[in-house]
């Protein structure tokens, strides 16, 4: 393999995933942030995002010399021979894709890459930016590829180290080609293509993930009403290798950094070509459905109206295995639980930063007491082994909403508490 001089721009979820793991296939990486305090605490091997397996390849990598941070982006160009950008491209307005920070960044880079570097985006980006950064850049001798990234957080080094597949799209093969020899080692499945279609690869992807779970949210809830059980069906649908089993979760609707920003985005690139893209909205309003249906069931378990009512919230990533907060289904909940009145208690095992509408303490416990409902938002292992019987003595209510199907119902109802999960019909007794 060929070792190559790697530059990644910005060292978040996926910009410091690819460069500790780039190191670790051998190629020499220098990592560059705006964020000095962030570039201090890498220096020292500190990373604050929560990845199984970060940490150690980030000392790895430095220790080997393989691995370096600075802030200084002509300094982490300056002998690169490939550059990638990870930066950010956050909801903007109007729902469509803020480029700024990749525009911004393509026009620094302008005076500083070395001869014939290869520019790569791998940040979710619109069809198109890849000739605009193109433009931006004015460098014949640059070429510029699209290699979007499909890894989820909680998973993100497994994901970049083992990925379902590796796209790469550049109206340069031969570019195109170098970049996709970087991840040689991986041994994944490699597409190549023309950029225009690796950066709609991405939207495809994300907006079918998400249309698979409002989906299955939409299917949760006739559930209920038909007097099914949702995880009788996923699973009598997920054994046909067309559907698959997973991604077939209900929850309180979906969420992160990424889904809920790329389905907007993907309405406004349709949008920009004329295509009602009634399918993508559809998803996104099911899903904003699904958030207000969690709410109705506190409303309900409370006694109809949420004003003045203790509630107990376990989980507030939006996911398990994360502590991102941003676009958590969980917080979206909270706020309509807040916004009709009811005090909210919150408790998180990687939470500790206080949040505006409710109290976020330490422990479970805590958050349940004198609760008149508890809603489970997020799939955190450790709630599954709650001493029940103590949240029992603790809640002034006894109805536990379960919106993950996580918890155990007879763990809960031998405790003297109603669990009630999405997609199946409420248990009809309590103990
Ligand atoms: N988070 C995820 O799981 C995934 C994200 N993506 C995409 O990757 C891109 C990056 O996402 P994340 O890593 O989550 O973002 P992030 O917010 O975690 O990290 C972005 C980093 O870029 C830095 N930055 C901002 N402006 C900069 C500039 N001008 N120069 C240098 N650094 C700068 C920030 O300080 C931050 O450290 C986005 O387009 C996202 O849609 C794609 C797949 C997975
Ligand atoms: O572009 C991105 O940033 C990434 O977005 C998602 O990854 P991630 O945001 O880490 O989270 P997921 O694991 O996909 O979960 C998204 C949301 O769906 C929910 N979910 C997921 C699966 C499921 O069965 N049910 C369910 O409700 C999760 O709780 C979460 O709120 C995609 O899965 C990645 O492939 C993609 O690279």
């Amino acid at each position: 393999m060929f070792v190559r001089r790697i530059a990644v721009v910005g060292t978040g979820y996926v910009g410091l995933t690819t460069g500790a793991c780039l190191a670790s296939l051998g190629h020499r990486v220098v990592c560059a942030d705006v964020d000095v305090v962030k570039v201090a605490r890498l220096r020292a091997g500190q990373v604050d995002i929560l990845e199984p397996g970060l940490t150690e390849l980030v000392g790895e990598g430095q220790a080997a010399g393989r691995l370096r941070f600075t802030h200084d982006l002509t300094d982490a160009v300056a002998d690169a021979e490939v550059v990638f950008l990870c930066l950010p491209t956050p909801m903007g307005a109007g729902g469509a894709a803020d480029l700024s920070a990749v525009e911004s960044v393509a026009r620094d880079l302008r005076r500083v890459l070395p001869y014939g570097t290869v520019v790569v985006c791998k940040s979710t980006v619109p069809v198109g930016t890849s000739q605009r950064v193109a433009a931006l850049l004015g460098r014949e001798d640059v070429a510029v590829v699209s290699n979007p990234e499909f890894l989820r957080e909680g998973s993100a080094v497994r994901d970049f180290l083992h990925p379902d597949r590796i796209v790469v799209g550049s109206d340069s093969p031969q570019a195109a080609e170098r970049v996709a020899a970087l991840f040689a080692k991986l041994g994944a499945p490699t597409v190549l293509m023309d950029a225009a279609s690796a950066e709609m690869v991405k939207y495809a992807a994300n907006c079918f993930l998400a249309m698979k779970l409002s989906y299955v949210n939409a299917v949760a809830e006739l559930c209920e009403l038909v007097g099914a059980d949702v995880s009788s069906v996923t699973d009598g649908m997920g054994y046909d290798r067309r559907i698959g089993q997973s991604f077939l979760q209900p929850g309180p609707g979906w969420g992160g950094s990424c889904l809920p920003k790329d389905t907007h985005a993907m309405v406004r690139i349709a949008e920009s070509v004329g295509v009602d893209f009634a399918l993508v909205k559809a998803t996104i309003d099911t899903n904003h459905r699904q958030q207000r249906r969690v709410v109705d069931k506190v409303r309900d378990a409370v006694g109809g109206t949420l004003a003045g009512a203790r509630v107990g919230i376990l989980g507030l990533a939006f996911k398990a295995g994360t502590n991102d907060l941003r676009d958590s289904p969980a917080l979206a909940v909270a706020e309509l639980l807040a916004f009709e009145g009811a005090e909210l208690v919150a408790y998180d095992p990687e939470i500790r930063e206080p949040l505006v509408g409710m109290t976020v303490v330490d422990d479970a416990y805590s958050a349940v007491r004198d609760a008149d409902a508890v809603v489970l938002l997020t799939e955190w292992p450790e709630f599954r082994t709650l001493d029940w019987a103590r949240v029992a003595g603790l809640m002034n209510g006894v109805l536990v909403l379960d919106t993950r199907n996580h918890l155990d119902d007879d763990a809960l109802h031998r405790a003297g508490l109603l669990r009630e999960g999405l997609g199946r019909r409420l248990p009809a007794t309590a103990g």
